[in-house]
C-alpha cells in the first residue's frame, strides 16, 4: 500500500492496518515542492518512529534516477537506523541503471546488509527491455548488496508511454501485463499487479483483482485502506478452491500408487501439470498464515 512520504497522519494510519506491504512513497504520490519534506518525514520516521509492530514488511519508492533525485532518496533512508526492507525503483529502462543502483547500494550499506529491490516496469522501452532487465538483476542480486525481489507493473505510466486510453476491461494493458508475469515468473520474480484508481469502486477493484490473479500475478499494489481486504481475499485461495485443492492431491498420490498417471477428478482429467496447480494454492495459502 502506497503512502505519501510527506505525509505523517497516513504513514501513521497505514502502520496500524493489516497490509502486507507499507510502501512509503517519494515519487509520483508526492508533490514535486514536497520532495524534500518526504525524504526527511521517512528519515525520520525510519530513525525513531518504526513500531516494531509492523506486521508486513516497508519500503520505500524513491525518485526514478533519471530525476536526479534518487541518489538523495537512497541516501538518506538506507543511512537510517532501521533501513526499510526494500527498495522500490521506478522507471527502469536498462540494464545500465540497475548497475548504478547496485554500486550506490554498495557504498551506502554496511556490514553484511543487504536490501530487496522491486522494480517497476511502466513504460514502453523497460517492455522491450525487460529480459535483458530481469536477468541483469538477478546475477547482481548474486554479488551485491541487493536481492532482485519482483516486479511492480506501473500501468498508469505504461499507458502514458505508449499513448493508450484506460478501459474497463483493461484490454490496452492485456499484453503488457501477461508479458510482465511470464518474464517475471520466468526469473523467479514476484509479479505485482496495477493499481485500480477509482478508489471508491470496490466491485470493479473486486474484479480486476480476480483478472490479474487469474494471470498468474502474486498480488496487487493499493492506495486507500479500503481497497487492502478486498485485494487480500482476491489473492487467497478461497475455502473452495482448497477444498478442490486438497482433495486433488489426495485423489493424484492415490492414483499414482495404483500406477495411474491421468485420473479424472471432478469431471476433468487430471496430471502432473494440474496437480502442480493444486500445490501452488496450498503453499500460497501457507504463505498468507
Ligand atoms: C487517493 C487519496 C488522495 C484519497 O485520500 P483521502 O484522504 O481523501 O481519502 P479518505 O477516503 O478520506 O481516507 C480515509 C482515511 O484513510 C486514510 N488514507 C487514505 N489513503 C491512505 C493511504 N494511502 N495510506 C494511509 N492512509 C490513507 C485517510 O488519511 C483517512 O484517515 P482518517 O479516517 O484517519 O482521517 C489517498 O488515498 C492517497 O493519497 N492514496 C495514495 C496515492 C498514491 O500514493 N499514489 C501514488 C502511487 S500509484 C502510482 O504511482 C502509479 C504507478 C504504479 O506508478 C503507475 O501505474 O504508473
Ligand atoms: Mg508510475
Amino acid at each position: 500500500m502506497y503512502v505519501p512520504g510527506d505525509d505523517t497522519k497516513k504513514i501513521n494510519k497505514a502502520v496500524g492496518l493489516d497490509v502486507d506491504f507499507i510502501a512509503l512513497d517519494c515519487e509520483d504520490g508526492v508533490a514535486i515542492n514536497r520532495k524534500d519534506d518526504a525524504r526527511k518525514t521517512i528519515r525520520q520516521f525510519l530513525d525513531e518512529l518504526r513500531p516494531k509492530s509492523i506486521k508486513g514488511d516497508l519500503g520505500v519508492r524513491v525518485n526514478s534516477i533519471d530525476t536526479g533525485l534518487c541518489g538523495d532518496d537512497l541516501t538518506s533512508c538506507l543511512s537510517s537506523k532501521n533501513i526499510p526492507d526494500t527498495i522500490l525503483l521506478p522507471k527502469v529502462e536498462s540494464t545500465e541503471e540497475l548497475n548504478w543502483f547496485a554500486d550506490k547500494t554498495d557504498s551506502l550499506l554496511k556490514n553484511d546488509q543487504k536490501i530487496n529491490l522491486i522494480v517497476y516496469i511502466e513504460t514502453a522501452l523497460a517492455f522491450v527491455n525487460l529480459t535483458h532487465i530481469c536477468q541483469h538483476a538477478v546475477e547482481l542480486s548474486n554479488n551485491k548488496r541487493f536481492i532482485a525481489a519482483g516486479l511492480v507493473f506501473g500501468s498508469d505510466d505504461f499507458c502514458a508511454s505508449i499513448g493508450a486510453s484506460r478501459t474497463e476491461d483493461c484490454s490496452e494493458v492485456s499484453y503488457a501485463r501477461q508479458k510482465l508475469v511470464l518474464t517475471a515468473k520466468a526469473f523467479n520474480l514476484q509479479a505485482i499487479d496495477m493499481v485500480y484508481i477509482k478508489y471508491k469502486d470496490l466491485e470493479g477493484l473486486r474484479r480486476q483483482c480476480e483478472q490479474g490473479k487469474r494471470m498468474g500475478f502474486t498480488g496487487k499494489q493499493v492506495i486507500h485502506p479500503s481497497q487492502v481486504p478486498v485485494v487480500q481475499e482476491a489473492f487467497l485461495p478461497n475455502k473452495e478452491q482448497m477444498e478442490w485443492a486438497e482433495g486433488l492431491l489426495k485423489a493424484f498420490e492415490e492414483h499414482q500408487k495404483s500406477g495411474k498417471g491421468a485420473f479424472t477428478y471432478r469431471g476433468s482429467m487430471i496430471d502432473m501439470p494440474t496437480m502442480k496447480q493444486a500445490q501452488n494454492v496450498l503453499e500460497l495459502s501457507k504463505l498468507a498464515k
